[in-house]
């Protein structure tokens, strides 16, 4: 049966190009298919966000808001379902798609705050007019997801493009689109109006016909840095546009003199594990000095690690981490590790693929102290990289080695520690004794580097959803008391 997988100007339709399937990688079923969007129909959800636009704009914040608010209860009525549902595309245990749903939630109440906050309306009286400062909406943007968090990162565009009076075309990762389809259902039955929110799945050709579309006033994209520096190079000569790249980080996690190892290593856990190391802010090197304390750390972290449990999504008993995104995600780690081990790295935990046509791999941890030259690549799944050193400052120069900034961390019960940490490494989110993954909406979110184009998302994903407009006002003309030299009345 043809699946109508795009939503566009109101419109559920079936996409015209290739099909394409959203394989369960715990289970190995194909759970959605549908066919891609073809450029006619990318351009005809452009032309219809245009359309829509400025009507939308004009309503005004207090009914765009009631309608973000009705997008939230929807999603409380129907968190279930929509949990199972990426569970099912990602292989995340439902424990955490329930975490996933309440974030997205949470995102209503914060991006309303922060719209007003850091793009409301203000004025001052100067002598000759009033000084008044609002913000406007750019127009037209896409937004483009990943697959990791397939519901709140786009989610983490969206609200704050719509509260802002922007429209928008959404293109998702196409290995989560049944996500997509199921929130922007969502989003229709909370009453937004036709043209406002449209959908476009597909595979790679249909983000370019989108990325590459003239009538875009903006893109905000979450995902690789390959491709945020592909889409970059695209925009360089189009100085008119908004482009906001969150992308990916080869993060570092810096470990001192600690209070108590097993909460250290709790934390350590956190950062490089949870959804199976597929976060952004994941710590993918960590940074133990030569201690006998260290020694202890990386003994209970090696006993923890090989203990965390792994499964479906589904389990009674609910596992630490699922599946990773699919097999191919999973042979893909195998194959970093293979890579980190030809270049003289010991495996200290194996991370191991059981079973070759399921995403599911075992966490593994690498030392990788002799290895001269670290690749500073972002393996985006559960393998950790151990280094050892000597002192401070090389522990420091090493964190900072890298051409990402997204996320770093400091282990340390020395406060003066931290301040130094804190003022050398270079990245956007900098966190002390807790771990680097788990970033607040209520805060900025974004890195420096390669891992970002210095326009921050979750609260200051307003800034980049509104460009400020200044005017100086008076309600009729009036003679200055002096006229400039050279002026004759
Ligand atoms: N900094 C951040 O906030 C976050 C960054 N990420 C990063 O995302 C990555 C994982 O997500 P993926 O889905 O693999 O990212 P990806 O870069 O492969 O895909 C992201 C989106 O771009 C589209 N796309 C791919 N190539 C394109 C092209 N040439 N033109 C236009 N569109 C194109 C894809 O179809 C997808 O919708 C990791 O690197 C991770 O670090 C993930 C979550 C948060
Ligand atoms: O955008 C927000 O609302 C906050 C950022 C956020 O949720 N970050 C998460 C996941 C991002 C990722 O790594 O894919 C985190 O820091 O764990």
């Amino acid at each position: 049966m043809e699946h109508l997988n795009q939503f566009i100007n109101g419109q559920w339709l079936s996409g015209e190009g290739e099909t394409f399937d959203s394989i369960d990688p715990a289970k190995n079923v194909s759970v959605w298919q549908g066919n891609s969007a073809v450029v006619s129909q990318v351009d005809k959800a452009v032309t219809a966000a245009r359309e829509s636009q400025f009507a939308w704009y004009m309503s005004g914040v207090e009914a765009r808001l009631a309608i973000i608010k009705k997008f939230a209860a929807l999603l409380e009525e129907n968190k279930e379902a929509l949990a199972l549902v990426i569970a099912q595309e990602t292989g995340k245990p439902l424990w955490e798609t329930r975490t996933e749903i309440a974030a997205m939630m949470g995102k209503a109440a914060i991006s309303e705050k922060a719209y007003f906050e850091r793009t409301g309306e203000s004025s001052s009286e100067l002598p000759i007019a009033t000084a008044v400062l609002r913000h406007k909406p750019h127009g037209v943007v896409a937004v483009f997801g990943p697959y990791n968090f397939p519901g709140h990162l786009p989610n983490g565009h969206i609200i704050p493009a719509l509260i802002a009076g922007n429209t928008v075309v959404l293109k998702p990762s196409e290995l989560t689109p049944y996500t997509s389809e199921k929130v922007v259902q969502l989003w229709q039955q909370a009453g937004l109006p036709e043209g406002v929110l449209n959908l476009v799945q597909g595979e790679v050709e249909t983000g370019k016909a989108l990325a590459s579309h003239p009538g875009i006033d903006g893109l905000f994209f979450t995902g690789s840095s390959n491709t945020g520096h592909v889409l970059h190079q695209q925009f360089a000569s189009q100085p008119d546009k908004i482009l906001a790249l969150e992308m990916g980080g080869n993060n570092p996690l810096v470990v001192a003199e600690v209070d108590d190892v097993d909460a250290a290593v709790h934390d350590i856990v956190q950062s490089a594990f949870i959804s199976a190391g597929q976060r952004c802010t994941c710590a993918r090197r960590l940074y133990l000095p030569k201690t006998d304390q260290a020694e202890q750390i990386l003994s209970r972290l090696v006993t923890v690690t090989k203990a965390i449990e792994v499964g479906d999504y589904d389990a009674e008993q609910q596992p630490f981490i699922g599946a990773m995104i699919s097999a191919k995600a999973a042979a893909g780690m195998v194959a970093a590790q293979d890579k980190l081990k030809a270049l003289g790295g010991e495996s200290l935990v194996e991370l191991e693929q059981a079973d070759v046509s399921k995403g599911f791999v075992s966490p593994g941890i690498i030392e990788v102290s002799e290895v001269g030259e670290l690749p500073d690549e972002e393996y985006f799944g559960p393998l950790l990289q151990v280094v050892r050193y000597d002192d401070w400052d090389s522990a420091i120069a090493q964190a900072n080695n890298t051409r990402y900034g997204l996320s770093a961390g400091l282990l340390s019960n020395e406060p003066a520690k931290w301040e130094n940490f804190r003022h050398r490494i270079r990245a956007g989110i900098v966190n002390w004794n807790r771990s680097i993954t788990g970033a607040s909406s209520a805060a900025p979110f974004g890195g420096v580097g390669a891992s970002g184009n210095h326009r921050a998302s979750a609260k200051y994903a307003a800034d980049y959803c509104a460009y400020p407009v200044a005017s100086m006002e008076g309600e009729t003309s009036v003679m200055p008391a002096t006229l400039s030299p050279g002026l004759h009345f």
